[in-house]
């Protein structure tokens, strides 16, 4: 049995066609990431998953149930981290866990071996309101809540946006650990580079899933000669001037360079750098590289929005 299984789901917010008709199955103990930009439809999806929100039409099955009927069992089952804060800031860091495991009827002591690495990360503060909490501590403790009752499957809706650098590579390494209790996890994120850390992704734009494969395969889907191109200054002088050569196909800022690509096939660093170097370009530097998930994405966009 897949852990989620859904076919052609729809769901609008009035004329706002939030998904557009997705499928897409996950399957048991994986990891499986949500890519995509802001308004890409992860958190209605993710909702819809977690039995909070109802779909206008189309199928979802998780762990064998359906989430509009058996909701009562899917909640029991399931683990929800919501992207924004929901625990209860005046209560204390203990009393929320505590709170939480009563509602499940469990304790915080029989679910101590799933969240210990993470819960004892906080625990010294047990006394703490979790309104007085940093940022990285609010997180673990929503973690730490989520999978009190033993959750077969944890849904977690962009845990690492606006979280620095450091807590995101923590963050990361929770999830891999939880992956050993056999736990699906389906997590959403904006950040391209936290696909590689999914055993799969679907990668989502506007409602609509471009490509689900595994990041490796995603990365090597990539069906040209990608050219990565640096010059001494400005970015944006180089970047109007490639889009004014004529054989360019799709050019974009890539951290400190610019990713391009060309509409012919073959070995184009030559006339790209005798291009660049006529129109006053210094220190030209133009290299054949290997594609990533990033680059993966944004040719799919482009490709539909043609
Ligand atoms: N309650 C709502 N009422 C109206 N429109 C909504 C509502 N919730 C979401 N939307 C719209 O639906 C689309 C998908 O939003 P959703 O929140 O699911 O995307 P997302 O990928 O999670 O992005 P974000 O990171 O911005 O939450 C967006 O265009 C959003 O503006």
């Amino acid at each position: 049995m897949n852990a989620v299984e859904v076919k052609n789901l729809k769901k609008s917010y009035g004329d706002v066609e939030a998904l557009k008709g997705i499928s897409f199955d996950v399957k048991e103990n994986e990891i499986f990431g949500l890519i995509g930009p802001d308004g890409a439809g992860k958190t209605t999806l993710i909702r819809i998953l977690a039995s909070l929100l109802i779909a206008d039409s189309g199928t979802v099955s998780v762990i064998g149930k359906d989430p509009d009927k058996d909701y009562a069992y899917i909640r029991n089952h399931i683990g929800y981290m919501p992207g924004k804060f929901s625990l209860y800031e005046d209560l204390s860091i203990k009393e929320n866990l505590e709170f939480f495991a009563t509602m499940f009827g469990t304790t915080i002591a029989k679910s101590y071996d799933l969240i210990k690495d993470i819960y004892q990360q906080i625990e010294p503060f047990n006394d703490r309101k979790a309104g007085a909490l940093s940022g990285g501590m609010k997180q673990k403790l929503a973690l730490s809540a989520a999978l009190i009752h033993y959750p077969k499957i944890l849904f977690l809706d962009e845990p690492t946006t606006g979280v620095d650098p450091v807590s995101r590579k923590e963050f990361w390494q929770i999830i891999k650990g939880l992956h050993q209790h056999n736990i699906t996890i389906v997590v959403s994120t904006p950040y391209m580079d936290e696909a590689d850390l999914c055993d799969r992704v679907a990668l989502m734009d506007n409602g609509k899933i471009l490509g689900i494969d595994t990041p490796q395969n995603v990365a090597e889907s990539f069906d040209k000669i990608l050219y990565a191109i640096e010059v001494k200054g400005s970015n944006y002088q180089l970047l109007k001037a490639l889009r004014k050569f004529p054989n360019m196909e799709s050019v974009f800022p890539f951290g400190e360079k610019l990713h391009y690509t060309d509409k012919r096939e073959g070995d184009y660093t030559t006339e790209l750098t005798h291009y660049l170097t006529e129109n006053q370009f210094e220190e030209v530097d133009v290299k054949i590289i290997k594609s990533n998930t990033e680059d993966v994405f944004i040719r799919l966009m482009n490709k539909k929005d043609k």
